[in-house]
C-alpha cells in the first residue's frame, strides 16, 4: 500500500491552510504520519487519493449514520440543487423539517436550524443566559461542544488530544464564567452549585460522552444532574451533536429517559452537510430573535440543501427505526469479537459502548471520565490506530475519540476488521 499522493497533498496543503488540514483533528498530529487525503466514499468505505480503501469507522465524525453517498439523500440533494442553493428567506422545507424533528425527539417544541454543532451550542447556551439572567456554565472535563469560547476549557476532542492545557485567545473573563468537574462525578457538580448559588444557568453536558473516547454515564448521573438542576432553577443542556438520532430516534433522551431543558444537535440532522440546531420548550425558546431580545442569526442557517440532505436521512431513520436497532447489533457483534481478541492477548483494555458508539482504551481500570481516559496507555492506542489504517481500517487518530458505526457495514466488513485488530495487536505488543 502506498501513500504517496496523500504525502504530496500533505506537503501541498501545509503551504496555504494551517497544518494543512480545515480542522485539528484531522491532522493525525499526535498519531504522527501523514493524514490520509480522500478523493471518494460510498457506503462503508473510504478511498483515499492513492486509491487505497477502508472500511470507515469515523464516518465523517458521525454524520453518515446509514453509510456514505446514501443514495435517497444524494438523489434529494441533486432534485433541490436547480432551484439555487441559497435564498436568506423562509421556505417551507424549514417548517418540514422542523415538524420532523419535533415529532421524533422528546422536549422540543421549538428548534432553530443553525450550521455547526459548535453554534448550536454556543447559541443553547446563550438562551440558557439570557432565559435565567445568570451568567455562568458548568461544563464536563473532557467533554467538547464545539470550539466557541466558553466551551474551549478542559475540553475533549482535538483539545485533549494535542494537550491543550489554556487555549490561547479565549480571555480570561470568558473561561471564569465556565466552571468544571468530572464527569459521572455528582458530589463535585453539588458543591459547585453551592459555591455559585443563583449564578449557574445551565449544565451542558454530553450525555454519552464521545469526546474522551466513549464514556457513559453512570446509573442515577444524569438523573441526578436533572435533580439538581429543578432545584436550582438552572437550565439542563444535552448536547445531542453526537448522540441525536443515533442512540434512538429521539437521542439520549429517550434512550436513558431524561428530560432535558435544551437539546442540541448536529451530525447525522444535516447527513453530512454543515447543519445543527438547537431547541426545546416554548417558554425557554421564545427568548429567542425575533420573539425575544436573545439574537442569534445565519445567512444559511436552514440552507435549502443541507434542510433537503437531513429531512431525507431523518425520514429514513424515522419510517425505519429498525436501521438504528441494525446498527447496534452491529457494534455488539464488533465488541464481542474485540473483547473476545482483547482478552487473549492478556494486556489491560476497556471497551466502552452505547448504541452505535465505541472506543476501546488500553487501561487497567474502569474508563469513566476524562482523567481515567488520559490515564490509560494512549501511546499503544496510536500505535495500534497505524497497524489498523496499514490493513485498511480507518479509526479516529486519537484515543480520545468515540468510533462511529454506520449500516452499510457488512458482516463481512465486521470480520475483516476483527481480523485486522488481532494481526495489529501482534504487531504493535
Ligand atoms: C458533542 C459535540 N458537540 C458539539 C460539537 C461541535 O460540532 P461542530 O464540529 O459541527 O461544530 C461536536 C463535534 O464537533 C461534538 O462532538
Ligand atoms: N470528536 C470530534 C468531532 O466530532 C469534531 C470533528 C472535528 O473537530 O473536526
Amino acid at each position: 500500500m502506498t501513500i504517496q499522493k496523500s504525502e504530496s497533498l500533505f506537503q501541498r496543503a501545509q503551504q496555504s491552510i494551517p497544518g494543512g488540514v480545515n480542522s485539528p483533528v484531522r491532522a493525525f498530529k499526535s498519531v504522527g504520519g501523514t493524514p490520509l487525503f480522500i478523493s471518494k466514499a460510498k457506503g462503508a468505505y473510504l478511498y483515499d487519493a492513492d486509491g487505497n480503501r477502508y472500511i470507515d469507522y469515523i464516518a465523517s465524525w458521525g454524520p453518515m449514520i446509514l453509510g456514505h453517498a446514501y443514495e435517497p439523500v444524494i438523489k434529494a440533494i441533486q432534485e433541490q440543487a436547480v432551484y439555487s442553493t441559497s435564498y436568506g428567506a423562509p421556505t417551507e422545507l424549514e417548517i418540514r423539517m422542523a415538524e420532523l424533528i419535533k415529532s421524533m425527539v422528546p422536549n422540543v417544541d421549538l428548534i432553530r436550524m443553525v450550521s455547526s454543532g459548535t453554534e448550536a451550542c454556543m447559541s443553547a447556551i446563550r438562551v440558557a443566559r439570557g432565559y435565567t439572567g445568570r451568567n455562568k456554565i458548568i461544563k464536563f472535563e473532557g467533554c467538547y461542544h464545539g470550539h466557541a469560547d466558553s466551551f474551549l476549557v478542559k475540553a475533549g476532542s482535538g483539545v485533549a488530544t494535542f494537550n491543550i492545557q489554556t487555549v490561547p485567545g479565549v480571555t480570561a473573563g470568558v473561561a471564569a464564567d465556565t466552571l468544571t468537574c468530572a464527569y459521572n462525578d455528582l458530589a463535585a457538580v453539588e458543591k459547585l452549585v453551592n459555591e455559585n448559588k443563583q449564578q449557574i444557568a445551565a449544565i451542558i453536558i454530553e450525555p454519552v460522552a464521545g469526546n474522551m473516547g466513549c464514556i457513559l454515564p453512570e446509573s442515577g448521573y444524569l438523573a441526578g444532574l436533572r435533580k439538581i438542576c429543578d432545584a436550582e432553577g438552572i437550565l439542563f443542556i444535552f448536547d445531542e451533536v453526537m448522540t441525536g438520532f443515533r442512540l434512538a430516534k429521539g437521542g439520549a433522551q429517550e434512550r436513558l429517559g431524561i428530560d432535558a431543558d435544551l437539546v442540541t444537535y448536529g451530525k447525522v440532522i444535516g447527513a453530512g452537510m454543515p447543519v445543527g440546531a438547537f431547541g426545546g420548550k416554548k417558554h425557554i425558546m421564545e427568548v429567542v430573535s425575533p420573539l425575544g431580545n436573545v439574537y442569534q442569526a445565519g445567512t444559511l442557517s436552514g440552507n435549502p440543501i443541507a434542510m433537503i440532505a437531513g429531512y431525507t436521512l431523518l425520514t429514513v431513520l424515522n419510517e425505519q427505526p429498525q436501521l438504528l436497532q441494525e446498527i447496534e447489533e452491529k457494534t455488539i457483534y464488533l465488541k464481542d469479537g474485540l473483547d473476545t481478541i482483547l482478552a487473549a492477548t492478556g494486556i489491560p483494555y476497556v471497551i466502552n459502548q452505547l448504541g452505535s458508539m465505541i472506543s476501546i482504551h488500553f487501561s487497567d481500570r474502569p474508563v469513566t471520565d476524562f482523567a481515567t481516559a488520559a490515564a490509560a496507555n494512549n501511546q499503544l492506542f496510536n500505535k495500534f490506530f497505524h497497524a489498523m489504517l496499514k490493513r485498511g481500517v480507518y479509526l479516529p487518530p486519537s484515543a480520545f475519540e468515540s468510533w462511529f458505526l454506520n449500516n452499510a457495514l457488512t458482516q463481512e466488513d465486521l470480520d475483516v476488521t476483527l481480523q485486522a485488530t488481532k494481526e495489529s495487536l501482534e504487531e504493535v505488543l
